[in-house]
């Protein structure tokens, strides 16, 4: 996942951009950057690294402008490179530059029709950078050198006709001002806000409602599927429904794992929807583990704490903090590579030795996804004198990959893939093993908002919302993107050459 922000402001916007990227820090610790505009010019920095560790006070000073968007990134597509770190910039048509959360599902054929037809370059391998390179040539296409709004709306319907996949964009073009839009399944999200100054109404678009609510911007509502709104550089504020056929299905894992629960997104609380996930589960566990004898419930910090507490709750049973978490190591699963994931759940996570002596626990986490996470923690209860471990994880198996960007690209590395309950639970160690099933965790997420008919469920069921996914794209990216390839693509990342980092070292 990533995380983009976006302001249109009557004052400097740079430390806003960056305090809403710093709180949304969780959906992305590989690459940070904002990208602004004073006296049409672009002013941007972006890099390798977590917002503190990229942006500097040298850095924020050169950032000037009253209007800007920002990017944290977690790669699903291309290297990790530095010059993968959005935002992206291309000088025509106008100046525009971009930040993308979401993964393109047609990137090569992308790729060859932007060469090919519309003689464009792109130097990374960054579907992002794609993105950007379309919304040019059809703000081109226009040929209008002033754009109106429907100009711009055009211009994104015309993208939605050509573009794949999961897409929340927010842009910026010179002379224009700023536009922001999501694909026509809102599978990533987007919402906006507004607050009022002497000067007038200024604007924000975030991935979550926190960024908004860290910047003092009040929130108006989640941008729709396929919707686009644009605000220009003097504060004028246009939306349009810019997709033939919105169908809504956003990604349930966002309310699993991704999002923070303080955060509201398509009128659903996330920490709401936890709570849910809890009390599904724990009724589950309830029949049909009648005969466990369960001590205590423990969570494994940090993402499923709320639904353990549920859980704990519903079982009528101590709920008791078992793990302490280091807050200095970031979350695991978003990590780049596997060894590095491995290493780190030992230093992210250490047990409190007398929570678990003499006693039958059951482990509660959000999700299985790899198994690197509940394999070592389950060791872990084990040595600290735990009887017997029971685990129950919020999510169901996770049996497919993820195209819509979770870093899930391989399913022989899914630990639930082509394997039963049994074997999962012989694999991570634990007594018993169970989980919540697709119907629950769907109602325990749409209870807050009936009106989403259905959610993208992909990685638990294999049934891909934009409908263009076969056997044969799961196996190329599979090669593409597996950890051995990955490890060999990242080492050879910075061949490619950093073309336009104004802030750069
Ligand atoms: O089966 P795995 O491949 O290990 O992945 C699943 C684990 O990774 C995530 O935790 P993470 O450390 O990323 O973040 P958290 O602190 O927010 O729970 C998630 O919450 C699970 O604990
Ligand atoms: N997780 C994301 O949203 C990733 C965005 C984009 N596909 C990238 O790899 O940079
Ligand atoms: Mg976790």
């Amino acid at each position: 996942m990533c995380g983009i922000v976006g302001i249109v402001g009557n004052t400097p916007v740079s430390q806003y951009l960056y305090d809403g990227l710093t709180v949304l820090q969780h959906r992305g610790q590989d690459a940070a950057g904002i990208v602004t505009i004073q006296n049409n010019t672009f002013r941007l920095r972006k890099g390798n690294g977590l917002v503190k560790d990229v942006f500097h006070t040298r850095h924020m000073l050169r950032l000037q402008g009253n209007i800007g968007i920002g990017h944290i990134r977690y790669p699903t597509a291309g290297t990790s490179s530095s010059s993968e770190a959005q935002p992206f910039y291309a000088n025509s048509p106008f100046g525009i530059s971009l930040a993308h959360n979401g993964n393109l599902t047609n990137a090569e054929e992308l790729k060859e029709w932007l060469y090919k037809e519309a003689c464009r370059h792109v130097n990374t391998t960054s579907d992002s950078e794609l993105l950007l390179n379309i919304l040019g040539h059809e703000l081109q296409s226009i040929g209008n050198f002033t754009l109106t709004p429907d100009d711009i709306f055009t211009a994104i319907a015309n993208v939605h006709q050509r573009v794949r996949g999961a897409y929340a964009t927010v842009a910026l073009v010179i002379g224009n001002g700023m536009v922001a839009f999501r694909d026509p399944n809102g599978i990533r999200p987007l919402v906006f806000g507004k607050r009022e100054s002497e000067k007038g109404t200024e604007y924000m678009v975030a991935s979550e409602t926190v960024a908004l609510d860290a910047c003092d911007f009040e929130f108006v509502r989640d941008v729709a599927p396929g919707e686009a709104i644009y605000i220009t550089e003097n504060g004028q504020f246009f939306s349009k429904q810019c997709a033939e056929n919105p169908r809504f299905s956003p990604c349930i894992f966002e309310y699993v794992y991704f999002a923070r629960p303080d955060s509201t997104m398509d009128k659903i609380s996330v920490y709401a929807s936890r709570v849910e996930m809890g009390k599904k589960l724990g009724a589950k566990i309830k029949q049909e583990w009648a005969d466990e004898d369960i001590d205590v419930v423990i969570p494994i910090p940090e993402t499923s704490c709320d639904t353990a507490l549920q859980i704990a709750q519903t079982l009528d049973l101590p709920y008791r903090q078992g793990f302490v978490k280091n807050r200095y190591i970031g979350r695991t699963f978003i990590m780049p590579g596997q060894e590095q994931r491995k290493k780190s759940v030992r230093q992210k996570l250490n047990a409190i030795g007398a929570e678990f002596a003499g006693k039958n626990v059951l482990l509660v986490d959000d999700s299985i996804v790899r198994g690197t996470t509940s394999e070592q923690i389950i060791d872990m209860a084990r040595a600290s004198g735990a009887k017997k471990v029971y685990f129950a994880s919020a999510a169901p198996e996770i049996r497919f990959p993820n195209v819509y960007g979770i870093d899930m690209p391989s399913a022989t590395e899914l630990i639930a893939h082509g394997r039963e309950l049994d074997d999962i639970c012989d694999l991570i160690g634990a007594d018993k093993l169970i989980f919540q099933t697709i119907e629950d965790l769907v109602s325990a997420v749409s209870v807050a908002n009936p009106d989403i008919k259905a959610f993208e469920t992909s990685v638990f069921n294999g049934q891909y919302v934009t409908q263009d996914i076969d056997q044969g794209y799961l196996e190329r990216l599979d090669a593409l993107r597996n950890n051995e390839t990955k490890e060999t693509s990242d080492k050879n990342a910075d061949s490619i050459i950093d073309m336009h980092n104004e802030g750069a070292e």
